[in-house]
C-alpha cells in the first residue's frame, strides 16, 4: 500500500493516518456528484476495497439527498449477491460518511461501451452481462428492493468481468410502498425510466426496473421488445426471464464471455450448452443475512417442509408472539422466553407424538418485515429422528389461528405464497 500512502489527501481521501485507524486510502477511483471514491485497504490485510466519501454537510445542504444516502445504506446493507456491489461497512466522523464497500476495478459499464467499436458488446459477452444483471435484479426483487435507476453507468464490472449492480441511493424498498402496493415517486433517468414512471402514475417498482433493462439490452429484438412493453401489466418480469426466456437457455463458456467482455472482441464460435436453471430462491437466502444465524446442521431437504414452516409479517414480534401463544391456547403449547430462546412448550405431554416442542426465531428481513421461522423438534430419543411424527402436527390448525398477523407463508423451498 505505500503506493497508496504517497497519493493520500487531506480532504475525505485521508490525511496519513488510516481512516479511522482502520483503512489506507489510496488513489481516487471515480466522482460522483456528492462523493468520492477511493481505492482503499484495511490496515488488518485482506483485499482492496472502494471507500465512498460522502461529505455530510453537502448532503445535508441539498434537498433529497439525505435520504438518498441512507436509501443507499439500507438496501445494500440486505442485499447480498454475488452481483450486486457488496457494502462491507457504514463508517462515519462529524464530517464524512464512509462507505467501505467492494472493489470493481473493471470500471463502470458505460465507460466499457465507450470503449467498443459502434459502442456495443458482441452477443456473447452482452448475454453474460444481462445474464448477471437478471440474475442480480431478480435476487433484489425477490426481497422487494427495486433498484429504479437502472443504467450502465451504475453496473460496475469486477477484474474478471463480472457484473455488480451500484448506487442504490433511489432504491425502493419494502416499506416505500403504500398501501395500493405500488410505488408513485417518479425517479431514475429519464433514458432508462419506464413510461409509467415518467408519467407519475403509480407503478410496480420491479417492471420499471424491466423496462430499464429492456434499455441497456441491444441484441434479441424479440426479447427487448417484451421488455420494452409500454404496459406494465403485459411487461415480462425479469425474474421470468432467467427461467423461461431461450436466451438464457444458451450459455456460453466462461472464457468466451470474459474475453468478449473484457477485451471487446469480435464474437467468436463458441460452443453452447444449456444452464441448468438459477436455484431457487428460499427463505434460508434471507435468514442468512440476518447475522449471527449459523444454518449449518438444519434439517435434510427431504423432510424440512413437514419440520419447518416460515411466514413474514409486518406485525411486531410481541404482537407476533401474542398471537402464536393464542393459536398455542388451541393447539395445546405455551410459549416460553427461557435460555434455548422462544420456544411453544406443550402444557401436557407432547405436541404430537414425537414432538418435544416447536421452536420460533424471529429476523428482521426489512423493517417492519419480519420472518418467523417455526421448526418442530424431534423428542430426544425418538430413534427415528421424529420423521414419521411430524405429519401429526397441526400445521394447517395453526395456520388459521394466527390469521392475519401472517402477511405470507413460506415453503423451505421458496418464497410462494400457500
Ligand atoms: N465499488 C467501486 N469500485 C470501483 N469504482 C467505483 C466503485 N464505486 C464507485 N466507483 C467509481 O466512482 C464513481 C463515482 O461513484 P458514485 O457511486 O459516487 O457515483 P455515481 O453513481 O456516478 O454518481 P451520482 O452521485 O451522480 O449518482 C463511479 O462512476 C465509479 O467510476
Amino acid at each position: 500500500m505505500a503506493a497508496m500512502d504517497a497519493r493520500k489527501k487531506k480532504s475525505g481521501g485521508g490525511g496519513g493516518e488510516p481512516l479511522l485507524g482502520k483503512y489506507e486510502l489510496g488513489r481516487m477511483l471515480g466522482r460522483g456528484t456528492f462523493a468520492k471514491v477511493y481505492l482503499a485497504r484495511a490496515v488488518a490485510g485482506g483485499e482492496a476495497v472502494a471507500v465512498k466519501v460522502i461529505d455530510k454537510a453537502e448532503v445535508m445542504g441539498t434537498a433529497g439527498m439525505a435520504p438518498r444516502v441512507l436509501r443507499e445504506v439500507a438496501a445494500m446493507r440486505r442485499l447480498r449477491h454475488p452481483h450486486v456491489l457488496r457494502l462491507h461497512e457504514v463508517l462515519a466522523t462529524r464530517a464524512r460518511i464512509y462507505l467501505v464497500m467492494e472493489l470493481a476495478t473493471g470500471g463502470d459499464l458505460l465507460s466499457r461501451l465507450a470503449a467498443l467499436p459502434r459502442r456495443r458488446l458482441p452477443e456473447s459477452a452482452a448475454r453474460r452481462v444481462f445474464v448477471q444483471l437478471v440474475d442480480a435484479l431478480s435476487y433484489c426483487h425477490a426481497r422487494g428492493v427495486a433498484h429504479r435507476d437502472v443504467k450502465p453507468q451504475n453496473v460496475l464490472l469486477d477484474g474478471d468481468g463480472n457484473l455488480k449492480v451500484s448506487d442504490f441511493g433511489l432504491a425502493a424498498l419494502p416499506d416505500t410502498l403504500r398501501d395500493d402496493g405500488h410505488l408513485h415517486t417518479a425517479c431514475g433517468t429519464p433514458a432508462y425510466a419506464a413510461p409509467e414512471v415518467l408519467r407519475r402514475r403509480a407503478y410496480d417498482g420491479a417492471k420499471a426496473d424491466a423496462w430499464s433493462c429492456g434499455v441497456i439490452l441491444f441484441p434479441a429484438r424479440r426479447l427487448v421488445s417484451r421488455l420494452l412493453d409500454p404496459n406494465p401489466d403485459t411487461r415480462v418480469a425479469v425474474e421470468s426471464l432467467a427461467a423461461h426466456h431461450p436466451w438464457f437457455k444458451r450459455s456460453l463458456s466462461v472464457d468466451s464471455q470474459l474475453d468478449g467482455l473484457l477485451n471487446g472482441e469480435p464474437e467468436r464460435a463458441v460452443a453452447f450448452q444449456a444452464a441448468p436453471p438459477p436455484p431457487p430462491l428460499n427463505a434460508f437466502d434471507i435468514i442468512s443475512m440476518s447475522p449471527g444465524l449459523d444454518l449449518s446442521g438444519l434439517f435434510g431437504e427431504h423432510d424440512k417442509s413437514l419440520r419447518e414452516k416460515r411466514f413474514t409479517t409486518t406485525a411486531s414480534p410481541e404482537k407476533t408472539l401474542e398471537q402464536l401463544g393464542l393459536a398455542g391456547g388451541k393447539l395445546g403449547y405455551v410459549v416460553v422466553v427461557g435460555k434455548k430462546g422462544v420456544e411453544c412448550l406443550p402444557l401436557g405431554g407432547r405436541l404430537s407424538s414425537g414432538i418435544a416442542a416447536m421452536s420460533v426465531e424471529m429476523s428482521e428481513v426489512a423493517p417492519p418485515l419480519l420472518l418467523v421461522e417455526l421448526r418442530l423438534e424431534v423428542a430426544a430419543g425418538d430413534l427415528d429422528g421424529g420423521d414419521g411424527e411430524v405429519q401429526g402436527f397441526g400445521w394447517e390448525q395453526l395456520r388459521m389461528e394466527l390469521g392475519d398477523v401472517v402477511r405470507a407463508w413460506h415453503s423451505c423451498e421458496d418464497l410462494c405464497e400457500v
